[in-house]
């Protein structure tokens, strides 16, 4: 579980990144933050693994507060992926993948027998593994990315932004994976998003953060669909756009979902 309690970040000049922020992540869930450019996503998910601190407040892991960790050996032990996949171009694949299990201690061999599995786990062909990042796809070097995350078994993996890179359809493939992999190893996962769309893909809850980590809405995606708290939130979801005004009606003898603009998007089976 992690707790934010009261969290707040003011940078040295004066940014009010993060302003009393409060939630709850239970184990084992995603949580999605939502929220456009600036509101105090990244900031927030730093504060997990201790890139940033906080100014007033604690950030809590299991109880812990996180201020009580080695923050090298916190950063080790939690899985990040980024929107840049972060990978060291001069290494390989594989090497990339084990890096850090290398950096515990896991002799060679092994940490790039493990990164092999690895490869196969978040769907590449382990012969990647001897390729360097600048030699594959997008798409590919992403998934690299969160087997690297996952090569120290962490309960927490951090997503910040990770599929923001990638074409549409790639974008689609990254998160049935993720939901896959999710489906699977039940980590904690804290993903930070600005798209919608994936949000509600993703998240078994999703914060709807204004500026400052102000928190518009917090919810299951059908909730906040269901009942948006606000116009903000209406608005960012996109609750008053005809592609979220669906209804069904009745055509030659099948019942097909329409959106708001009357266009045919499926059949009810
Ligand atoms: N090191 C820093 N020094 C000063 N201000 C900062 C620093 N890092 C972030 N900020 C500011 O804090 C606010 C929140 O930034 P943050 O990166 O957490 O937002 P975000 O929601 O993740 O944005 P984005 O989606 O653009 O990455 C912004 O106003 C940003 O300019």
């Amino acid at each position: 579980m992690i707790e934010f309690d009261s969290v707040s970040k003011v940078y040295p000049d004066g940014t009010v990144a993060v302003d009393n922020f409060s939630l709850t992540i239970p184990s084992h869930t995603t949580m999605v933050l939502l929220g456009s450019s600036g509101c105090g996503k990244t900031t927030l998910m730093r504060m997990v693994n201790r890139m940033v601190d906080p100014t007033s407040g604690q950030v809590r892991i299991d109880g812990d507060d996180v201020l009580s960790r080695d923050p090298v050996q916190l950063r080790r032990s939690i899985g990040y992926v980024l929107q840049s996949a972060g990978l060291l171009p001069h290494r390989t694949v594989g090497d990339n993948v084990a890096t850090v299990p290398r950096l515990r201690g896991v002799p060679r061999r092994q940490a790039l027998a493990d990164a092999a599995q690895l490869l196969e786990r978040v769907g590449l062909d382990p012969a990647l593994a001897a390729r360097y990042p600048g030699q594959l796809s997008g798409g590919q070097q992403q998934r690299v990315g969160v087997a690297r995350a996952l090569a120290t078994d962490p309960n927490i993996l951090l997503m910040d932004e990770p599929f923001g890179a990638v074409d549409p359809i790639v974008r689609r493939e990254l998160q049935d994976e993720l939901l896959r992999l999710q489906a699977e190893l039940g980590k904690t996962i804290v993903f930070v998003t600005h798209d919608v769309d994936e949000a509600f893909r993703l998240g078994d809850q999703v914060a709807v953060l204004r500026p400052g980590a102000d928190i518009a809405q917090l919810g299951t995606p059908a909730e906040i669909l269901a009942e948006p708290a606000d116009q903000f939130v209406r608005t960012f979801i996109g609750a008053d756009r005809a592609e979220r005004q669906l209804s069904v009606v009745t055509a030659h003898g099948r019942t097909l979902v329409v959106d708001g603009d009357g266009k045919a998007l499926g059949v009810v089976t």
